[in-house]
């Protein structure tokens, strides 16, 4: 399938196209981003942060507006645009026709809008068909979640499944790639935590309900566990690392019932190979001092998701640590495994 990318030379957009080098199924047909860059061969719009080499074929390709009708030669956009533009932008290119997979948190919350994380909430892409972007149906969006929401609702629902979440409180601990190129002043994260990160803290709890939602007819129902949340950012560069502390309905006797949870639970997309599939969704680290963001962001391509020190607690019942890669797991490598998904489930075609 030929895709365009929109926000092709932010640090998502990047990602997007370094990850889609080699696809199987996807190969990258328009780019896309602002005036700014509009025009311009993508080697001088862009400044290149990817640690391989830019792809040849990228160098002179000439950036587009993002505009529907640049990219009509396209069957799907990936975006990874400012969320000062995405909703009008991606909104104009679903009433165009052309389906957005999107990493922007406008439309996360739109409740015809599947927040998608293919592993653990594949059932919500029903709610594509009550989008009304296009009279045929042609043109909709799916977006993925916030990228601590990914990590944090991956870690949850073998839990979530087995005893029922009561209540959560967590911390945080954000690399500083997930504020984007040129991000935190270097003055002020080098050596440092920064225990804020602007509009981070709202966002977790609805977007971690809503993932967990079930679909009833073609409707969520959605849970209604509070979530108390602290986002930091600290001198990681990739990485999102989470402390949970979680009390569940119906908690289990020991530790070993705690991790057997997640080595039973079920992956429902487990058959169908899809190529950015982990073979091992869950990693659980038996060592005191893992996971580690550094050792283990990049282990199953960026795409697993890392969890340790689970343990009983003594304020609720349960604490463990959670980790996966922000800009991978957390934003581009998640909405290439939602697109794959799409094909599989007939909505890209
Ligand atoms: N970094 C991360 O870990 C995550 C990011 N996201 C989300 O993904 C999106 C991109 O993030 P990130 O890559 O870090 O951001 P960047 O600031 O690095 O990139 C933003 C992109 O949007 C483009 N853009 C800006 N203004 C316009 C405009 N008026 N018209 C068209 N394009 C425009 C930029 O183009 P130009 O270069 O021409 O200015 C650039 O390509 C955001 O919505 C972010 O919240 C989601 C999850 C994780
Ligand atoms: N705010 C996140 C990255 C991000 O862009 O999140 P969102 O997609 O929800 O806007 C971080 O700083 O690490």
């Amino acid at each position: 399938m030929k895709v365009g990318i929109l926000g092709a030379t932010g640090a998502v957009g990047q990602k997007f196209i370094r990850l889609l080098q080699g696809h199987p199924w996807f190969e990258i047909e328009a780019l896309g981003a602002s005036e700014r860059s509009a025009g311009k061969k993508y080697k001088e719009a862009a400044n290149w942060i990817e640690d391989v080499v830019l792809p040849e074929s990228i160098k002179e390709t000439i950036v587009k507006n993002c505009d529907p009708d640049e990219f009509s030669d396209v069957d799907f956009v990936f975006s990874g645009l400012d969320s000062s533009v995405a909703g009008e932008i991606e909104k104009a290119f679903a009433s165009a026709g052309i389906p957005v997979i999107s990493n922007a948190k406008n439309y996360r919350q739109d409740p015809t809008v599947p927040l998608l994380i293919p592993e653990i909430n594949p059932d919500h892409t029903e709610l594509i068909k009550k989008q009304t972007f296009t009279k045929d149906g042609s043109g909709w969006i799916v977006t993925n979640p916030n990228c601590v929401a990914v990590p944090l609702a991956i870690s949850l629902k073998p839990l979530y499944d087995a005893f029922g979440i009561e209540a959560l409180i967590l911390t945080t601990m954000q690399a500083v790639s997930g504020a984007g190129y040129p991000g935190v002043a270097s003055l002020d994260i080098l050596g440092n935590v920064v225990p804020f990160i602007s509009g981070e803290e709202p966002k977790v709890g609805p977007e971690t309900r809503k993932i967990l939602s079930t679909l009833e007819g073609t409707t969520l129902a959605k849970p209604h566990f509070p979530v108390q949340a602290t986002a930091t950012r600290v001198p990681t560069i990739n990485g999102h690392m989470i402390s949970v502390t979680a009390k569940l309905e119906d908690p289990p006797a020991n530790v070993e019932e705690l991790k057997a949870a997640y080595t039973n639970w079920k992956n429902p997309i487990a058959d169908l190979d899809l190529p950015f599939s982990p073979n091992q969704l869950y990693k659980l680290h038996e060592e005191e001092q893992y996971p580690q963001p550094r050792l283990h962001a990049d282990a199953e391509n960026g795409m697993q998701l890392h969890l340790g020190r689970l343990r009983k607690a003594e304020v609720f019942d349960i604490s463990f640590v959670a980790m996966a890669h922000n800009t991978i797991r957390g934003a581009a490598g998640g909405a290439i495994l939602n697109a794959e998904l799409l094909v599989k489930k007939g909505f890209l075609k």
